[in-house]
């Protein structure tokens, strides 16, 4: 197989940059855009939804990302690695199952369908694997550990699917912002060419250069420690 690419620019500078971007601009909309967040109201049930986004984004994209990337980040010992690792994700997982609550009880309290788009299959895809990735990496690779030759025939899986479960957010990142964006226009509440449509699409456009180099810090030779995917026993 040919060899990975070798990243010549500060990748991992630019995954913080652009995360940081992505985390912004969710805030951004929430409360510029959109009003604000709650996690509760009697008056404005759209606050709720608002809540919905912005940990989403922020636990499945961009935390998830920075956790991806923490074997190569953070210095220290790979015991240390490990722990922000498994840190990171578990907050990740966290605000993604507050995430889905919130969304769940808008949908409740406005007498609205669940599980009828295909952005809440994608989502709800991915919160059940990520959680069920969760548990295993945990279980295996910490507490209590698994054996020596479990350990080493789980992580290429780890790694792979867990590549795999973070493109899969930001497609669905994607499609949720398209069907908001899109659900607005037909209520005629924004614009086809509002700022706010604007916004959003350019908010979706800024996930795929992130996803890009978050793949492109994972594989690349020469940038960071590679140790963990070389298996080592520590
Ligand atoms: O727990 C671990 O499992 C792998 C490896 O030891 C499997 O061989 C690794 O790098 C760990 O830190």
């Amino acid at each position: 197989m040919a060899a990975a690419p070798a990243a010549r620019f500060p990748v991992f500078g630019l995954v913080r940059l652009l995360g940081l971007a992505a985390a912004a601009a969710i805030v951004v909309w929430a409360v510029h855009f959109r009003g604000g967040m709650a996690l509760s109201s009697e008056t404005d049930k759209l606050l709720i939804f608002n809540v919905h986004p912005v940990l989403m984004l922020i636990g499945l994209v961009v935390l998830n990302g920075e956790a991806i990337l923490a074997y190569k980040t953070v210095p220290g010992t790979k015991k240390l690695k490990k722990l922000v690792h498994l840190a990171l994700q578990f907050l990740a997982m966290l605000l993604s199952l507050i995430g889905l609550w919130t969304v769940w009880k808008f949908h409740d309290e406005r007498q609205i369908d669940h599980l009828y788009t295909l952005h809440s299959w994608l989502g709800l895809a991915c919160i059940i694997f990520f959680s069920l990735q969760w548990a295993t990496g945990f279980y295996t690779f910490w507490y209590p550990g698994g054996s020596r030759s479990g350990r080493a025939s789980l992580l290429p899986w780890h790694v792979f699917f867990g590549l795999f479960l973070y493109v899969l957010a930001i497609a669905t990142s994607v499609s949720g912002l398209l069907e908001k964006s899109i659900f607005m226009q037909s209520a005629k509440m924004i614009g086809r060419f509002s700022t706010e449509a604007m916004f959003m699409n350019s908010l979706g456009m800024l996930l795929v250069p992130l996803g890009a180099l978050v793949i492109l810090a994972v594989v690349s030779p020469g940038v960071g420690k590679i140790d963990t995917y070389r298996g080592s026993s520590e």
